[in-house]
């Protein structure tokens, strides 16, 4: 595989700060690199040698959002608020009100009754990711261009049709709202179905493994078997990861949305980084379709090619 060096943009630096260098006090910059493959697009690469277990580095989603069926989950982190003060509902703490203050003002100025049932009727859960995007947009929060940089799914003309009906929902939403126009000029059709592309392929489902951290060193199954995911979230550097059906790192949610990437074994220097995306344990044939269905690629790991 022929590696050539990724030049990072603007955008990349102001989304992701584990590559700012620029204070004396600042945390030493993660142990990777993202390149540029001849296969598989963009990759992370190791820049030194990894130990089995280490954190390779954490990240804040760019993006999240809790699920309908986790109603405990704090409406910023998707942290469990159950022992949280009433007052505090649905954030978990006084710092998750005040930094979500912008974009959930926005928020509860409008109706999302339709929004909501045209989401539930159909089984979606992304749109309330754009929902959040958007408000975060009007309040100042994230630029309308934060998820540009991602890799965008290839969309059927079926799948652009209902994300259609989602597009006209959001936007009449906040037009009822009477959020004044030049706040929502981004919120064209054409924005919500690149958004919704983008986070199609990206898109990381949080199941928070808390006090069972220790039992998880192999969680990259335990994650994806577990049913009750607590929401929904997009992040920037952990989406260049490629996928992996013997990964040799993985990516875990203890108590909220922060992720962290560990490593599953020993990597060396200048090694690919990669995490899996589904349930390794289903065989070839399982994940192959998986993997087709859900990201739209036909999967090269070495399992795959060797057809175990
Ligand atoms: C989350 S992105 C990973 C980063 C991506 N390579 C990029 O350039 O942004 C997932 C996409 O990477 C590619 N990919 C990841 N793992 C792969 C694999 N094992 N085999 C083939 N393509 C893969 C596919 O195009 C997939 O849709």
């Amino acid at each position: 595989m022929v590696v050539t060096p990724f030049l990072l943009t603007r955008r990349f630096f102001k989304t992701s700060f584990y590559f700012s260098f620029s204070t004396a006090t600042a945390p030493p910059p993660p142990p990777i690199r993202v390149g540029l493959t001849e296969s598989v697009g963009r990759a992370v690469f190791a820049t030194r040698r990894i130990a089995a277990g280490d954190l390779i580095h954490t990240a804040s989603p760019a993006v999240c959002h809790p699920s309908t069926t986790a109603p405990a989950a704090c409406y910023s982190c998707l942290a469990n608020t159950n022992s949280r003060p009433q007052q505090l509902l649905p954030f978990c703490t006084q710092h998750c009100h005040q930094r979500s203050k912008g974009y959930y003002d926005v928020e509860m100025k409008a109706n999302w009754v339709a929004f909501d049932d045209y989401c539930r009727t159909h089984g979606l859960k992304y749109p309330f990711l754009v929902k959040r995007l958007a408000c975060m947009v009007i309040s100042g929060d994230a630029g309308s261009d934060t998820l540009d940089i991602l890799q965008p799914a290839n969309l059927t003309l079926e799948m652009v049709l209902q994300m259609e009906e989602g597009f006209v929902l959001l936007r009449n939403a906040f037009t009822k709202a009477l959020i004044a126009d030049e706040h929502i000029a981004f919120l064209t059709k054409q924005w919500y179905i690149n958004v919704l592309a983008r986070i199609r392929i990206n898109a990381f489902r949080i199941d928070l493994a808390g006090g069972l951290y220790e039992d998880l060193l192999s969680s990259a199954v335990a994650t994806v078997k577990a049913e009750a995911a607590v929401g929904n979230a997009v992040y920037i550097l952990p989406s260049f990861y490629n996928h992996d059906c013997d990964p040799n790192a993985h990516i875990i949610w203890i108590d909220n949305a922060d992720a962290k990437l560990k490593a599953l074994r020993d990597i060396d220097e200048g090694e690919e980084l990669r995490i899996c995306y589904i349930d390794a344990s289903l065989h070839r044939d399982a994940r192959q379709e998986l993997l087709f269905r859900g990201f739209g690629f036909q999967c090269n790991c070495s399992r795959c090619l060797h057809g175990d």
